[in-house]
């Protein structure tokens, strides 16, 4: 009566769309002066198919919510004489059945074995078919043999057929067409295997040198593409900013900060909330001359708590972090902390704690099972107990404010968020106290390890590659001298010390990859598929090491930014603090504290190795990358 082949049977959306207004044709459905028992048929299938029909509701006449009474009920889907039933109906994409994926391979695995097991089974067979013939036994169990091995053979063949079936759908499956490429995911665990726990880092650089800017991993069943190279960067985070700007929530981040804060949050709220620390990052002096005026303070802090240690080894993380951490606190909490607050430095260190963690084995393993590591000790839980303590030195902080605070006259952003709770209209902006603190957190968080890795880097630089640290000096000298204090101005008539703090950054590279995002529609990028839900790993590090743009990518090289004459290079492709709507919101800060703490350093001492000691460059693993810890003398100039 109809044709009806194999595919288009599979796809059972249009199996139905062809069969149904058949069916409804033959039994005369289409006309309004219908009989009831046929309505009733009517009924009683479309109710039936109705999960199948998602695309036809559009079509259908509204349902009659009064329909409780008599038979009017059948008369649910009654149309008019003209109304084609599945005129607007289209086929959906050919999508093949789906099938649960752990079943799949499960079945796989089942006849695998299955299999193996009727080969050794088959030998048997064979050698009593032998024995059989060799002890010459009568016709009728001759005859039984070769029925049961003939039997077992098909079951045999079957068996390979369906495993070959099952194999070529989980490979259809596992790259859906035009996704990136990417190393072969393996059933159950993807590509767990080909990043490396020691070195993920090094891992994502292999995957990035065989596929290039765009290739697919697979985590926990789920695809994730890598992204690289400035280009693709560009179409991606610039051109395509809003599909690109919400974060990819895993198990860590939602432990972590709920969603909220400024990070790990995504859309509306993300989108005010990051507006409003902007604007009042700004209005409290960031990228102006007050601003300036407190980081140099605190370089002169930072100094004198150097020059106690008198040019004797020295680990310069508590001081720098301090010095760093300083600015943030003055902005946010309107007050700085003294370097020997040994709470203080708690507190740092269990910021820091919380913040790499999504970056360490602990955290992948958080993402991969959160169930049974919510129950396991390790680095993991240690991180949410110093999240915790973290919480409560702000939560403290904005008590203190708003006993304190005069509303006409706010000091920092703790009061103008207070303010802004207080007056905001937009519920959906989340303005709240929770949110507050969450804030806070990644603010404290972002702002400092980022800027205290970079000058620890720095430092580490001048006390190994000293002739540049001697250029840097002479620069120094030359333009400001030894008595007054540096001042932004003086960047453009310090070429050469600009290009080394940009060569440090390049170098250092403290963030390889930013937090992931995830696409918010389906779309394209560099000419492949990203479906909409699909993780994004944004790759910083092959951006600054590209080949085509930095001549030595793998040495410390301050001549990648300047040109024959000496003068400073700007390059379009540096970008360490990312591009695009979700890029740093702290960049103008974290380059105005790397330019004014560095050339103060460099204006009051001379960074040496100790003796006998060569500096390596192991890096610490987390979301940021530091050097692992190190001693040098600053010796005062
Ligand atoms: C050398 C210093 C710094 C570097 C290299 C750096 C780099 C980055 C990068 C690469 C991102 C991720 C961007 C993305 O997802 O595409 C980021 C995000 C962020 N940074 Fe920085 N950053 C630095 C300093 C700071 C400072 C001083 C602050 C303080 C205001 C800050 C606050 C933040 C915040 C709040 C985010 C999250 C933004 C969002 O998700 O919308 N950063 N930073």
């Amino acid at each position: 009566m109809f044709s009806c082949n194999a595919t288009a049977i599979k796809d059972w959306s249009f199996f139905l769309s062809q069969i149904l207004p058949l069916v409804n044709k033959s039994t005369g459905l289409v006309h309004r002066g219908m009989e009831k028992a046929e309505a009733v048929t009517s009924s009683v299938m479309a109710t039936a198919l109705e999960p199948d029909l998602g695309g036809m509701g559009a079509s259908r006449p509204p349902l009659n919510s009064n329909h409780t009474s008599g038979m009017e009920h059948v008369f649910r889907y009654s149309y008019s004489e003209d109304d084609l039933l599945y005129t607007d109906y289209r086929t959906p994409p050919r999508d093949s059945i789906p099938l649960p994926k752990a079943v799949l391979y499960l079945l796989m695995v089942a006849l695998v074995v299955v299999v193996v097991a009727y080969a050794i089974v088959g030998h048997l067979v064979k050698d009593l078919v032998h024995e059989f013939v060799a002890c010459r036994r009568n016709m009728v169990s001759i005859f039984n043999s070769i029925l049961n091995l003939t039997l077992r053979l098909d079951m045999q063949g079957i068996l390979i057929f369906l495993c070959v079936v099952l194999l070529l759908k989980y490979l259809s499956d596992v790259r859906p067409k035009n996704l990136p490429p990417g190393p072969f995911p393996l059933p159950l665990i993807g590509n767990m295997l080909d990043i490396s726990f020691s070195d993920p880092i090094g891992s994502f650089n292999k995957v990035f040198e065989k596929y290039g800017d765009v290739s697919t991993l697979q985590f926990g069943g789920k695809n994730c593409i890598l992204l690289s190279g400035y280009k693709t960067f560009k179409e991606a985070f610039v051109e395509q900013g809003d599909v690109f700007s919400d974060r990819a929530s895993y198990a860590v981040n939602e432990k972590l900060s709920k969603g909220l804060g400024l990070l790990y949050s995504s859309g509306h709220k993300w989108r005010n909330q990051r507006r409003f620390a902007l604007s009042t990052l700004k209005n409290f002096g960031v990228g102006k001359k007050t601003l300036e005026n407190s980081i140099l303070q605190e370089s002169q802090y930072l100094c004198e708590a150097l020059q106690t240690q008198q040019g004797f080894p020295v680990d310069p993380h508590h001081i720098l972090n301090n010095a760093v951490a300083n600015i943030i606190c003055s902005l946010v909490f309107g007050h700085r902390f003294e370097y020997d607050d040994h709470y203080f430095h708690q507190i740092l260190q269990y910021s820091d704690d919380a913040f790499q963690l999504p970056a360490t084995n602990s955290g992948r393993f958080y993402n991969w099972f959160p169930t049974i590591m919510n129950w396991l000790p390790g680095k993991h839980q240690t991180a949410f107990n110093n999240l915790y303590k973290v919480k409560n030195f702000i939560q403290e902080e904005i008590e203190k404010h708003k006993q304190e605070r005069n509303r006409d006259n706010p000091r920092d952003y703790i009061d103008c968020y207070l303010e802004e709770i207080e007056t905001c209209k937009d519920s959906r902006a989340e303005f709240t106290e929770e949110n507050l603190m969450w804030c806070v957190v990644d603010l404290f968080g972002a702002g400092t390890e980022t800027t205290t890795n970079t000058l620890k880097w720095a430092i580490l630089y001048m006390a190994k590659y000293p002739t540049v640290q001697e250029k840097v000096q002479a620069e120094v000298d030359q333009v400001i001298g030894q008595t007054r204090l540096p001042s932004m101005e003086d960047r453009v008539l310090m070429p050469y010390t600009y290009a080394v703090i940009h060569e440090i950054q390049r170098f250092a590279n403290i963030i390889p990859f930013a937090p992931p995002r995830v696409a918010s529609k389906d779309t394209t990028v560099a000419g492949y598929h990203i479906p909409k839900g699909t993780m994004v790993l944004p790759l910083l590090n092959p951006i600054l090491h590209d080949r085509n743009e930095y001549s030595t990518p793998d040495q410390f090289n301050p001549g990648h930014f300047l040109d024959e004459n000496g003068k400073f290079l700007k390059r379009e492709n540096f970008i360490p603090f990312s591009v695009g709507k979700r890029m740093c919101p702290g960049e103008q800060l974290a380059r105005m504290e790397l330019f004014l703490f560095f050339t103060s350093l460099m204006q009051k001492f001379t960074i040496n190795a100790l003796e006998g000691q060569t500096l390596g460059l192991e890096r610490t693993v987390g979301i940021t990358l530091g050097p692992k810890p190190f001693k040098i003398r600053a010796v005062p100039r």
